[in-house]
């Protein structure tokens, strides 16, 4: 008995792979219900890079059928498959329209393409069509997952992409390698050293793309446990827990020469409003008070709801002529946008009171109770002012 060769043992191991990722990815996505649009769009790539192997590896024996073309297609479509499941995951949504066009100009050109057994062209298509669609959404997932890192305050997951980048450049390599190999070469078939170095890359690149999504999905799903659990479910502000760490971290790099501010809001006449129009719109303009502020704050900036419609912003690097200016900008906006409920403009207004930490402060309640006894003397003068 011979054994068999090395090349064909390789491929073998790659199919092996695809199929179990793919069994693995349907049961993600039907049974345990996790990241499901992605997990069956994983699926599908592995599917399509298995089904891609079988009718390619069979090129010998069937050249110049549609077997043979569709094969070729399968490589790109898997490839497409495996960016469009990468954008599902950072961005939540699915970019097909890119994916299609790119899939279905490959298929028209490798359809065009004489089968006179030359296979140069048909590996610079799918290696260009593969690199350039993987590329494009592992940037695209870069992007994503940087800005909203920035957004949270976070550190970036975005260089959890870097080994789809790595892949989309092995299949830049493969195409760029038909230009120096001879064309005999090409077919994997050849037990050649380029064509086992290209397997087994290929097989790495199939371990290495389902561990990374595998990965971005298991991050992602602690990432939104995390957010449940630090969030006010009304209006997406830190909730208590999470401003009092936020604001124990910024009162111990106090001592280090990094001072904070603290603005207290708290809306005016807020249980008349509950009263006369009802809770919802109560909910509707604790709401539309968030939005408004949002644009007031920087990156860096905290802002907490304590309980009820008594919110806290906490502004790091920041003295009491700065918040002051915040806070009066805040107010002013506020009162600028009443509430619009069932054809009616009911006026707004809050009262602030602002604070600055001092390194007499033994604790970050102290500044707290410093800013909500100012934000209650805004109250005793009327209301809708800002007090230091
Ligand atoms: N709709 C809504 N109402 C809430 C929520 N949390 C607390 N409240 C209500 O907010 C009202 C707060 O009333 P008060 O503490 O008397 O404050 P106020 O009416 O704004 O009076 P001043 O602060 O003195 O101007 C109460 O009626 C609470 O029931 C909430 O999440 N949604």
């Amino acid at each position: 008995m011979t054994a068999p060769s090395p090349t064909l043992t390789l491929v073998a191991a790659i199919g092996l792979c695809a199929g179990i990722a793919t069994l693995v990815w349907l049961a993600l996505a039907t049974l345990a219900r996790i990241a499901p649009r992605a997990s069956l769009t994983m699926a599908g790539a592995n599917a399509a890079a298995l089904l891609s192997l079988v009718l390619r590896a069979s090129r010998g024996s069937m050249p110049g059928t549609p077997a043979s073309w569709l094969g070729d297609t399968l490589a790109v479509a898997s490839a497409a498959l495996l960016g469009v499941a990468v954008m599902a995951i950072t961005t939540r949504r699915l970019h097909w329209k890119a994916a299609v066009m790119v899939v279905s100009l490959a298929a028209l050109a490798l359809l065009a393409l004489p089968d006179d057994g030359d296979l140069r062209w048909r590996v610079r298509i799918i290696s260009a069509g593969g690199a350039g669609l993987l590329l494009a959404a592992s940037l695209t997932a870069w992007r994503s997952l940087s800005d909203e890192a920035k957004k949270d305050g976070r550190s970036t997951l975005a260089p959890l992409v870097l080994p789809l980048i790595l892949i989309a450049l092995l299949m830049a390599v493969r195409g760029i390698a038909t230009f120096i190999a001879p064309v005999a070469s090409l077919d994997v078939h050849v037990p050649t050293s380029l064509n086992l170095t290209l397997l087994w890359s290929a097989l790495t690149a199939m371990l290495l793309q389902n561990t990374t999504l595998a990965f971005l999905v298991l991050l992602r799903l602690i990432r939104r446990i995390e957010r449940l659990l630090e969030r006010d479910p009304l209006t997406d502000t830190f909730n208590r827990r999470a401003f009092d760490r936020a604001l124990a971290d910024a009162h111990a790099w106090l001592g280090r020469g990094r001072g904070y501010a603290l603005v207290m809001i708290d809306m005016d006449r807020f249980k008349q409003l509950n009263d006369s129009l009802g809770h919802a719109a109560g909910d509707a303009a604790l709401r539309l008070m968030v939005e408004q502020l949002r644009p007031c704050l920087r990156e860096v900036d905290r802002f907490g709801r304590l309980g009820g419609e008594e919110f806290c912003v906490l502004l790091p690097d920041t003295d009491l002529a700065g918040a002051a200016l915040v806070a009066e900008r805040m107010r002013a906006l506020v009162e600028a946008t009443p509430l619009r409920w069932q054809d009616q403009d009911w006026p707004l207004s809050a009262s602030f009171g602002i604070a600055e930490a001092e390194r007499a402060d033994a604790s970050a309640d102290a500044v707290l109770a410093r800013a909500d006894a100012a934000m209650y003397r805004a109250k005793g003068q009327g209301r809708n002012v800002v007090q230091a």
